[in-house]
């Protein structure tokens, strides 16, 4: 154990945040829009910032990830950033990625997205599991799980045991819960439900475009 939240107003605005920028994320027409995923990431990142000094090699990595690509969605290009059709359709088009070649640009717009969207899987099956796991259970393990489930594949030796063992500072579920500040620990679960069907769609439709395109291989 050992999780300390270190702003109750920050937790509370940033899981808002998530729910609110996941929920308006998805358009009538099926796109992702960027500018509220990566607001969704953000407030992920500012809540695991406060778990404690123990997640701050993962939330430095998602928060690269997060500004790289908010620097497209404010730069010259920035409409071929609105959404993730419209920057998987410029990017193949001008060859800033191809799905024939095993390298690739680290700093493309797709290859980036796709490491936060294995990640959005991982988050997924935390969630989901946090939401209908026993009162006694741990969060230390139903992340390990997801973990081992979803993004392990993906990562090094080293990172997977780097991640393994701060997984073991996440406190226990109630504590958990409580630190998401929205209520008990029952408005907690019931935030966790409303909010998994907007992640769960953001996730399904990502995961279409970059199949249709070969693009879940991506170096
Ligand atoms: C709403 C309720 C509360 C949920 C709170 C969850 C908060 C989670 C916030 C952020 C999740 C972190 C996402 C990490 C993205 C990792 C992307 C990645 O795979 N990067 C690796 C590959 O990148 P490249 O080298 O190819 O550029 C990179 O090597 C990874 C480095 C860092 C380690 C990543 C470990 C990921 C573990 C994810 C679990 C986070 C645990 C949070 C505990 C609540």
């Amino acid at each position: 154990m050992g999780g300390k939240i270190t702003s109750e107003t920050a937790a509370r605005r940033c899981l808002r945040e998530v729910l609110g920028a996941f929920r308006g994320c998805v358009t009538e027409r099926r796109e992702v829009l960027l500018e509220p995923y990566l607001r969704g990431w953000r407030g992920l990142i500012r809540f695991l910032h406060s778990l404690g000094a123990v997640f701050s090699f993962i939330s430095r990595d998602a928060e690269a990830k997060v500004q790289l690509m908010e620097g497209y969605c404010r730069g010259e290009r920035r409409e071929r950033y609105v959404s993730l059709q419209a920057m998987v359709q410029y990017e193949l088009a001008s060859g800033v990625v191809d799905p024939h070649k095993r390298s690739g640009r680290a700093d493309s717009g797709c290859r980036t997205v796709l490491r936060l969207h294995r990640a959005l899987c991982w988050l997924q099956l935390f969630l989901e599991g946090l939401r209908t796991a026993g009162e006694d259970s741990r969060p230390s393990a139903i992340c390990t799980d997801s973990y081992n489930a979803s993004l392990a594949a993906f990562h090094p030796w080293v990172i997977r045991k780097a991640a393994t063992v701060a997984f073991c500072a996440l406190p226990p579920r109630g504590a958990f819960l409580e630190a998401m500040n929205v209520g008990s620990a029952e408005d907690a679960v019931a935030v966790l439900g409303e909010a998994l069907p907007y992640i769960r769609d953001v996730y399904g439709i990502t995961q279409e475009l970059f199949a249709e395109h070969r693009l879940l291989d991506l170096p």
